[in-house]
Parts: C-alpha cells; structure tokens; sequence
C-alpha cells in the first residue's frame, strides 16, 4: 500500500457522537472514568464532549481535560463563536487539546439545515478554524456530510480551512452513504487535489448505516487516511459509528495487507467495552465481533472437532489478545462427540463408547428446555442423576415500598420442604432477586440478565436469561412465563440449582 506513514491515530467519539444518541447517555461521573479507560486503552485522541450544549457536558469537558493524561482532549464547536469559547475554556488545562469545528457542506445541508450559500459555508469555516487556532495549535475541521458534497467545492472548503491552520481535515460519511471503493478513492482525490495534503493528517469518520462503518473506515485507510475516529461497541447517532475495537483488530489481524499500526493496547479492548456496557446499562450482541460472548464460543460438533485439533481451523485471533481468558467450547444441542469427550476427559471422566453415547443422548435431551450443558449437567448424567432435583418457586409477590420494593417468595424442593424469605431492593427485580438468593441459601453475581418479550396478544410470554461465571464456569438459566418477574425467577432459580448440582456433583467420584 502506497502511504504517507504506517501509525494510524485512533480519534474515539465515544463520549460525543456515542452519548449523543438515543440510550447512551452517561453522567459526569461515568464519562470521567471512561475517559480514563480510553487512555489506558491507548486512544491517541479522546473526543471527551460538545462543551456549550450543557452545563453538564462543559464540566464534564472540563474534568477529563484536567485530568485525563496521554491523549490528547478534543471538543466539538460548530462554527459559532460561542461554540469555539467554550471549548476553549473547557480545555484550558489540557495537556494537548484539540478544538474540533465543523460546518456542513453538501447541498442538501447547506440548503434545508443552514440556509448558506457556498461562499458563506466557506466563511464560516474561515472564521471557525482561525477563532479556534487562536485559542489551541490543534484544529480539526470536519465537513459535515462531506461523502454527500461535490468534489470541487469540497477541495475548495478544504483548502480555505487548511489556509486558516486546520492540522487535521475530517471527511465524514455522516449519514453512512459510502461504498468502501467509492470511499477508498474520495480519500486519494483529496490527497490528491487539496493544497497542502502532506501538512495535514486526513481523517475518516463513518457511520454505520448500511452495516459499512468499519469497512468503509478501512479502504478510507488505504486511501490515506491516518486518523479514524470510532466508538467502543460501535455506539453513535442512528445505527452507530464505525466500532474501534473491530477497526483495530482488523488492522492488526491483516497487519500484512494494510501494513499499519495504532497504539492501541488489544487486550484491553473487552474491559474497556464491558465497562462502556455497565455504564450505559446497554449490553451488545452475543455475536458481536470481539467483544461478544460468542465472538470466541463455538457449539457445533464439526466446528468443536477442528478446534479440539488446532484452534487455527475456526478462529483467526486469540482471545487474549483482546481480553478474553480463553475460548470456549460450549456443549449445546449441535455439540459432537469430540467436544462431550474431550470436556468429559478434563473432567476425569474417559468413558468408553456406549457410555459416551448415552451421556450423549441425555446432553441432547436437555436442550430441549435449556441452551446450554455445563460441566454441571454432564456430571449430573455421568452420576446416572437425571432427577428432576433443586428449588421450585411455589408462590412469589412484590409489594411497591415507594423508595423500595419487598419481595416475598417461597421455594419448595422435590421432597416437599418449603422455605419463605422476603428481601427489599431498590427495584422489584432487586429485590426478587435478594429474596430467592436468601431462600434458596446461593449467592452469586450475575453476568448478564436480559428480558425480551415474545409474541403478541394472548400469546405474549416474556423470556429472561441469566447467566453468571463462577470457578471459570459459565452458569445460565432460562425463563419464560407470561409474566416477565416470574420468567426472571425462574432464570435465577435454574442457575442457582445449576450451581447447587455442581457443587454436589463435585463429590461424586465415576461413572454409575
Ligand atoms: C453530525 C453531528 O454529530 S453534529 C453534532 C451533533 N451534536 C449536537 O447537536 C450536540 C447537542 N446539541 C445541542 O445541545 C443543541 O443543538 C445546541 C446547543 C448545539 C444548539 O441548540 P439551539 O441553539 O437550540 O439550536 P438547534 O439545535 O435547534 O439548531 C441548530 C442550529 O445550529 C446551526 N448549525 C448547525 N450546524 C452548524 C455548524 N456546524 N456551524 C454553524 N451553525 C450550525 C443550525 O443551522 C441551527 O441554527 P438556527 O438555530 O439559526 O436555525
Ligand atoms: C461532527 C461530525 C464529525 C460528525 O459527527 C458527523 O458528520 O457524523
């Protein structure tokens, strides 16, 4: 690849074009301690707010700028003085600031949102980039909608804001319009055409609109672009920006086509995405690449069996190059007998072939009403237990305390014992929670918990998931009820039997 330099700068917009949309918005307090996060990831620039929207982003500007070090701390100021001021105040303690300015520039904006001819775009960039140079050596100016505006005039606005002192020209696909090629040879045409290319960093920043963030972010690299400016977990306006940690994996897994680097620390990538999830209380997809909790889990049996001989065959980075302990094999409904003997053997079991066929059998049967086998359930065969053993909810309800909510349940086991607990917690989940933890005489954290409805109407059930690690085990439950508390219950009570079995399972010795 023919290119200026191989570092490419990682600008994340995690904290403004993340939290500017729907669901994401975060505290100062949170926005804080994620910036700190950023720059242990090792972001080169941290894109911290949009100082004169609120009181609330300006301090928060202001805090980071303090005292966040390592990267630099941009802010975003359309081209309005007040805007520009106020990021100015707002980063006076930075150790390296940026002011980033922005004015649209295609057609469409220019008419419908700022009513401003060319020649008065062109002005209010001029004014933007040379009130903010005089306040910082560090400017951006980006060209809102720029993949959308004609070439020449872009060149033309371009040219007026590196005249004025921009050090990096920001050309974003705003809407997520772009094609990786169409993208690919905008960025050779600046390159190209813009005077005083060499002076300045070209930056890519893509939305995901068409799923092409990322691949767009990609062939905007090798068309000369060294700064990208993404988002953790792909967060931003609509459906997302181009997410960092798929980016820089990408750069690094095909180190040898781009023939690029960033600064980025890669095993650090699945706290600092976990820590953004806890924060916005938004969890991302289990298939989501890197960071998800398949991103290195595989169930089928074909697939089991290539990795149990070499992890190459279906996977083409290590989890710990990105945060993960390791990868798992699940044993689930599509598992072979590769995968149950190979966990079996770990688990001291070597069973010869009609007994794995049989625990086989019975793995399978269980999935029937559950996802996945643990280590628990096997064990649980291997014994010849196929009891329908553990704690069974025989009554719940919630009373609304005000600040509180009480629950109150009562659990029965399969010998006819029942046991009554009750429990307050800041929500009724909480407390449900904190009244069967109490009942059932099993504590743990969870994990993850989600509750998605199904179906319409009569119909209508709500399914809750569970999931916590203990001892490097995963533990999961599942519940469905038409009532989505109770479906939650059930989810808690099949993890907490799970880890009941397995405890007991511990003590039993061989196969019976
Ligand atoms: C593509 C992006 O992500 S752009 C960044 C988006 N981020 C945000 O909007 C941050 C949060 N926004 C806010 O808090 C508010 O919108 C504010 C404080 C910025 C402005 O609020 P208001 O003054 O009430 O204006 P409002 O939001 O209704 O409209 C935006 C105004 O800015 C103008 N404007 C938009 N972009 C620019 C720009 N880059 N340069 C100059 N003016 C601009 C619009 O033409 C409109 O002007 P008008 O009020 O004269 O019609
Ligand atoms: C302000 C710019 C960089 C932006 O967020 C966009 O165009 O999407």
């Amino acid at each position: 690849m023919n290119s200026p330099n191989n570092r490419i700068r990682i600008f994340d917009t995690s904290l403004r074009d993340g939290e500017q949309s729907p669901g994401f918005t975060m505290s100062g307090a949170q926005k804080i301690a994620f910036a700190h996060a950023l720059a242990e990831l090792g972001v080169d620039v941290i894109e911290a707010g949009f100082p004169n929207s609120s009181p609330a982003d300006y301090s928060a500007v202001q805090t980071i700028a303090r005292d966040v070090r390592g990267a630099s701390i941009a802010a975003l100021a359309r081209c309005h003085e007040g805007d520009i001021e106020a990021c100015a105040r707002a980063l006076e303690r930075a150790e390296s600031p940026r002011i980033h300015v922005f004015i649209s520039s295609s057609p469409l904006h220019r008419q419908y949102k700022l009513n401003m001819s060319r020649e008065q775009v062109i002005e209010h960039a001029i004014m933007g980039v040379t009130l903010a140079r005089k306040h910082v050596d560090d400017v951006e100016f980006s060209a809102e909608d720029a993949f959308r505006t004609e070439r020449d005039f872009l060149v033309e606005l371009f040219n007026a804001a590196v005249a004025t002192g921009a050090t990096t020209l920001n050309v974003p696909d705003t809407v997520g319009y772009a094609t990786p090629d169409e993208i690919r040879e905008l960025f050779r045409y600046l390159r190209a055409n813009v005077q005083g290319a060499d002076g300045v960093v070209f930056s890519a920043h893509c939305h995901n609109d068409l799923g092409l963030a990322v691949a767009n972010s990609l062939a905007a690299i090798e068309g000369g672009a060294r700064q990208v400016e993404c988002t953790i977990n792909g967060i931003g306006e609509r459906a997302g920006n181009a997410a960092l940690e798929e980016l820089v994996m990408a750069l690094k897994v095909r180190q040898g086509w781009y023939g690029v680097d960033t600064g980025i620390t890669t095993p650090k990538l699945l706290d600092t995405s976990r820590l953004l999830s806890r924060i916005t209380g938004i969890q991302v997809q289990r298939n989501k690449a890197i960071v998800g909790l398949n991103a290195f889990a595989h169930e089928s049996g074909i697939h089991q069996h290539g990795m149990l001989k070499n992890r190459d065959t279906y996977e083409i980075m290590h989890p710990q190059d990105v945060g993960w302990p390791a990868s798992q094999l699940v044993l689930g409904r599509h598992s072979g007998r590769a995968a149950v003997a190979d966990r079996l053997r770990a688990l001291g079991h070597v069973l010869d072939d009609a007994q794995l066929d049989l625990v086989i059998a019975q793995a399978k049967a269980l999935t029937h009403t559950q996802h996945v086998v643990s280590d628990a359930d096997l064990l649980r065969l291997v014994a010849g237990d196929h009891g329908d053993t553990g704690w069974r909810i025989a009554s719940m309800s919630l009373i609304d305390e005000g600040q509180h909510t009480r629950a109150h349940v009562e659990l029965s086991d399969p010998d006819g014992h029942r046991v009554k607990q009750d429990a307050s917690g800041d929500g009724p989940i909480a407390a449900l929670f904190a009244a069967l933890a109490k009942a059932a005489g099993v504590d743990f954290e969870l994990e993850s918990y989600e509750v998605h409805s199904m179906g319409i109407g009569r119909d209508a059930r709500g399914e809750a998931n569970l999931s916590a690690r203990i001892g490097g085990e995963t533990f999961s439950g599942q519940g469905t009820s038409r009532d989505v508390l109770e479906a939650s219950a059930i989810a808690w009570l099949e993890v907490a039997n799970r880890l009941l079995r397995s405890y007991a399972m511990q003590r039993v010795p061989a196969f019976a």
